[in-house]
């Protein structure tokens, strides 16, 4: 077997007001996404949705089912996002080959029985990120790379939140059943994402690390507006956002994120703001 999973369940944020350090990490924070031909997955109790790491080096990967899934394929009632951000890869969907680069996003609909994860370097190996959720509906696979992604650029550099947002697997793409993800990177000396922070309880969402110097950090910010608490993260760390937790986060140095959502709607844009002044 080269995969491997944990399970985390959902928290109640009265619960949540009590956790130190060491619990806040254990309910939210995932790391080890990246380990040499394995698939590394972490099954969440919000809204269900995986977040998972691929790593291909020597061999070729299958997507194989895991248990919590109790299902004969791991896409049989499921579809999946995955955004290369290593060296050039390949996504096999039931015989059809997919070349996805660095910075390319993958979707994969319902339906598809055998995938597997390759590099076409093992010096420069490809490194999957993946999210994936529930899914009732078949859509088609379709490879979306950053020239297709939906930008929308945001901030300032007086406020050190200058970002671009590129929204690749979005409605305004491609058709999902529940499935957002996107990827935000930063103008020069902008550091803060998110900024003003937002809370959206109709969808939970996972924020993902990387590009982030390894000596560097990110203080990544979680809770209603009103308690807030942090996690520092690394790189290539994640962080899952239970639906009522406001999301933000600042580095230490510059770095770049992908976020991944799943819940009620696919309306990226339905946010409810929390001010900086209002948070405590
Ligand atoms: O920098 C940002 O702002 C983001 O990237 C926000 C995420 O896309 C998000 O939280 C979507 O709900
Ligand atoms: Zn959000």
């Amino acid at each position: 077997m080269s995969t491997e999973y944990s399970v985390r369940f959902a928290t109640h944020p009265d619960d949540y007001k009590g956790y130190d350090t060491e619990t806040l990490r254990k309910h939210y924070h995932v790391s080890n996404l990246f380990q040499q031909d394995k698939i590394s997955l972490t099954y969440t109790h919000y809204e269900r949705l995986i977040v998972g790491g691929i790593l291909p080096v020597t061999k070729a990967l299958p997507l194989e089912t895991i248990d919590p899934l109790k299902a004969e394929y791991f896409l049989h009632r499921r579809e999946l996002g995955a955004i290369n951000i290593g060296g050039p890869g390949t996504i096999t969907v039931d015989g059809k080959v997919y070349e996805v680069g660095y910075r390319e996003a993958m979707y994969l609909g319902a339906g598809d029985k055998q995938v597997e994860f390759a590099s076409v370097d093992a010096g420069k190996p490809a490194r999957f990120y993946i999210n994936s959720a529930p899914a009732h509906h078949s859509y088609p696979d379709k490879k979306v790379g950053m020239a297709d992604a939906d930008a929308m650029t945001l901030g300032s550099g007086e406020t050190c939140n200058e970002r671009t947002i590129n929204k690749l697997l979005v409605n305004t793409v491609v058709e999902t059943c529940q499935l957002q993800m996107g990827l935000t990177e930063f103008h020069p000396g902008s550091v803060w994402n998110t900024m003003p922070a937002h809370i959206h309880d109709r969808r939970m969402e996972a924020y993902f690390y990387f590009e982030l110097p390894e000596d560097q950090a990110v203080c990544h910010f979680m809770g209603p507006k009103e308690e807030t608490r942090h996690i520092w993260m690394g790189n290539e760390e994640a962080v899952v956002s239970p639906p009522w937790s406001m999301h933000t986060g600042v580095g230490t140095s510059s770095y770049v994120f992908i976020w991944g959502m799943a819940g009620e709607n696919l309306d990226y844009g339905d946010m409810d703001h929390c001010q900086p002044h209002e948070l405590r």
